[in-house]
């Protein structure tokens, strides 16, 4: 990592001071996706210190755009800057830079429940009304990306033997005939006991995502995520009710970040939802949208973008504070060839610790709180 700190205004009076230092991560194996290969993430480590005095409550957020799902990497850089002058996320504009606004909101989240000394899931859950206590511990689906089905069902048998009873699997990068073949052979590596998700990210058509789901239906799957293009939220809502009769649930992801979770909503567009603080703004928006769907009888999921270890812990605190959260894509720091720091979550049996605080993960973060 090198330094580049905007322009400090701690010394004129100000009440925080926003600070981003770059980083740059490459996954150890490119992640296939309908979307192309995801083979590094470089964002911004932020810091806030709310009370300008390098206090113990210095809070530390990340900003780790991916272009598609956020703004670009330099919007997100001048976007912080800016706010490096001003006076923190309210600042921001969770529409155009989201992953900015994620950065700075999670840095002064943490700041406060520090202060507070409570854990960051403790404060959202609190600040959104939730009325019960976090869990201390959240289910975790294994990510699969694009292969062939000899390689998709190794990788499926390997993340079983780890201990997951969850896997989703990106399909949408080979034909529909190809897929099947995927998901027949993850199927009969795994047996039926496995919980099994495909992701398609809007890859197919309203002809090819029909033509899919009958014929994925015989495999039991959990859910189809995106299988349309982001903006057919109609389709979307026919596909519900068309394939085999419903037998294939519809998640949806792009479509929550892009069109917002009240239009998915009010489209009766997804029996789930697929919430990325990352791409929403920030922990307490995506905590705000997952709260939303529940009370509209749609099941939330929390995932990465396939941050590093600041925001994935902020996303498994965000998990961690939906009562009887359905199995999220968290696990995603093992797609990573190094990070930003020791992961304080580890995984046990299918299932993600939720570190207890103060704030993300008491002193996992020092390093970088204070740097
Ligand atoms: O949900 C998961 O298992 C991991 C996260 C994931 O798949 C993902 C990661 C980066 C960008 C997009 C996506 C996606 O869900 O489409
Ligand atoms: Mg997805």
């Amino acid at each position: 990592m090198t330094d580049d700190d905007p322009p400090s205004d701690g010394d004129s009076g100000e009440l925080r001071t926003v600070r981003r230092r770059p980083f740059a991560l490459d996954l150890t194996r490119p992640l296939g996706t309908a979307r192309g290969d995801i083979d590094r993430r470089e964002g911004f480590v932020v810091t806030v210190d709310p009370a300008g005095n390098g206090s113990e409550a210095v809070g530390v957020g990340e900003a780790t755009p991916l272009p598609g799902w956020t703004e670009s990497y330099e919007d997100c850089g001048a976007e912080l800057d800016a706010v490096g002058h001003g006076d923190g996320s309210d600042a921001l504009r969770a529409e155009s830079t989201p992953a900015a606004r994620h950065g700075v909101s999670l840095a002064l989240a943490d700041a406060a429940a520090r202060e507070a000394g409570r854990s960051l899931a403790e404060r959202l859950a609190n600040e959104a009304d939730v009325g019960a206590s976090p869990a201390d511990a959240v289910p975790v689906n294994a990510t699969v990306g694009d292969g062939s089905a000899a390689e998709t069902a190794a990788a499926a048998a390997q993340a079983v033997d780890e201990g997951f009873d969850c896997l989703k699997l990106k399909v949408g990068a080979r034909d529909v005939e190809g897929d099947v073949e995927r998901v027949r052979a993850v199927r009969e590596a795994v047996g039926d006991a496995v919980s099994l998700r495909a992701d398609a990210n809007g890859a197919w058509d309203r002809e090819a995502a029909r033509c899919a789901l009958d014929a994925l239906a015989a495999f039991d799957l959990a859910y189809v995520e995106q299988p349309l293009p982001v903006d057919d939220l109609d389709g979307l809502a026919a596909l519900r009710g068309e394939a085999r009769g419903g037998a294939v649930p519809v998640a949806a992801d792009e479509s929550v970040a892009a069109r917002g979770i009240d239009a998915v909503l009010e489209a009766d567009a997804a029996d789930a939802v697929v919430l990325k603080p990352m791409a929403l703004g920030g922990p307490d928006r995506a905590l705000a949208a997952a709260l939303r769907a529940r009370s509209a009888g749609v099941d939330p999921v929390v995932t990465t973008t396939v941050d590093a270890v600041v925001a994935r812990t902020a996303a498994v605190h965000v998990a961690a504070a939906i009562p009887e959260v359905s199995p999220c894509g968290l696990a995603t720091g093992t797609l990573l060839d190094e990070d930003l720091a020791p992961d304080p979550c580890p995984i046990d049996d299918g299932r993600m610790a939720v570190p207890t605080g103060p704030g993300l993960a008491g002193g996992a973060f020092d390093d970088l709180r204070r740097e």
